[in-house]
């Protein structure tokens, strides 16, 4: 399949070798111009469960696209999601009335952004349990078991044909792919996921174990899931707070207890802005409008955002 992969950092990395490998068409676009340059040069470097190997493939910055650049069959999106408007306006020319979007990135409210460039029936939501830290220009570590579901934003549509097919080329590729029932209840459970483990590893500066290992992790977690819930009910969305409690402690005994959450690297590592608002910062907004109160989530919030001012974030 012919697979442009939007942001090369950490999963676009992960997912752009193991697809480039099963020999998919993959190509990277990034805004990061010493990313690009490097893996131009050297292709991407990466540590892959203590197997170290370099992959090439071809990589763009937005501005290099050419003026008669093909329309991609599939595009992945793996920006932050603060980085999603300005990507998918300086990529529009690539996206045709036949390229998919599908977007795995964390948080909430991303198809608003996707409507904007893409029509509605070619939009693929899903998530993504795989890890990845990006060390450095063309560097990542990879390690850990992971899967991915996705869904159409549209599921009654006759374009359920093409997602099935992108499931199977990501599984193909080892990415341990599902097609979902219900994939805006996946993308509250993963939000869930992330609004404990990312925020709290990121206010703590530790890793999954280390904080499931704390005697506070189980009331946070569950006091923090119930405001997901709270919230989550009032979209349609009936969150079982004892399975994603259950799921999320899984975390802290499986083989990524010593991952760093995205928002930790972001944050804590590379002096970066977080992606707070779509997560704890998009349920304590949307506890606001329907007059559910939030108190952890609008706590983190803050926390993360003074932490970024501290930080001096770039
Ligand atoms: N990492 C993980 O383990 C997981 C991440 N996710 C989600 O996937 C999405 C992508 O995340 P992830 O791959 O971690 O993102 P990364 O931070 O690794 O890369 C995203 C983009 O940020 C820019 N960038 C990254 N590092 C730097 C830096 N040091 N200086 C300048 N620019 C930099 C680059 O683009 P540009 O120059 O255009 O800004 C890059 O393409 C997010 O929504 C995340 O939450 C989901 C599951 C797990
Ligand atoms: C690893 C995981 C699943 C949880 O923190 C993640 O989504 C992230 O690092 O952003």
């Amino acid at each position: 399949m012919k697979i442009t992969i939007l942001g090369a950092g950490g999963m676009g990395s992960r997912f752009a070798i193991k697809l480039h490998k099963k020999g998919n068409d993959v190509k990277l676009i990034d805004g990061w111009q010493i990313n690009v340059d490097t893996i131009k040069k050297n292709g991407i470097f990466a540590n892959f469960n203590g197997e170290e190997l370099f992959e090439y493939i071809p990589i763009i910055s937005p501005e290099e696209i050419e003026k008669d650049e093909q329309q991609a069959d599939l595009i992945i999106v793996f920006t932050k999601s603060y980085q999603l408007r300005e990507m998918l306006q300086g990529v529009k020319q690539i996206i045709g009335p036949n390229t998919y979007v599908l977007c795995l990135l964390n948080g909430m409210g991303h198809e608003e952004v996707l409507k904007e460039f893409v029509p509605k029936q070619n939009i693929l939501l899903g998530i993504t349990m795989w890890t990845a830290i990006m060390e450095a220009p063309g560097r990542v570590k990879l390690f850990g078991t992971g899967d991915v579901e996705m869904q159409n934003l549209e599921p009654g549509s006759d374009h359920k044909k093409f997602a099935e097919e992108v499931v199977g080329v990501l599984s193909d590729a080892g990415l341990n792919a599902r097609y979902s029932e219900n994939v805006k209840y996946s993308i509250y459970r993963k939000a869930a996921l992330n609004g404990t483990l990312n925020s709290l590893c990121t206010i703590l500066e530790c890793n999954i174990g280390q904080l499931g290992k704390t005697k506070e992790a189980e009331t946070l977690l569950k006091e923090i899931i119930a405001e997901f819930a709270a919230v989550g009910a009032k979209e349609g969305i009936n969150l079982d707070q004892e399975e994603v409690y259950e799921h999320i402690y899984q975390t802290f005994l499986g083989d990524i207890t010593e991952h760093y959450p995205s928002m930790y690297q972001d944050l804590i590592k590379n002096h970066r802005p977080t992606e707070i608002d779509f997560i704890n910062g998009a349920i304590s907004s949307k506890g606001t409008k329907y007059g559910v109160p939030t108190p952890y989530c609008t706590l983190l919030t803050q926390l993360i955002h003074a932490k970024e001012q501290i930080i001096n974030v770039s």
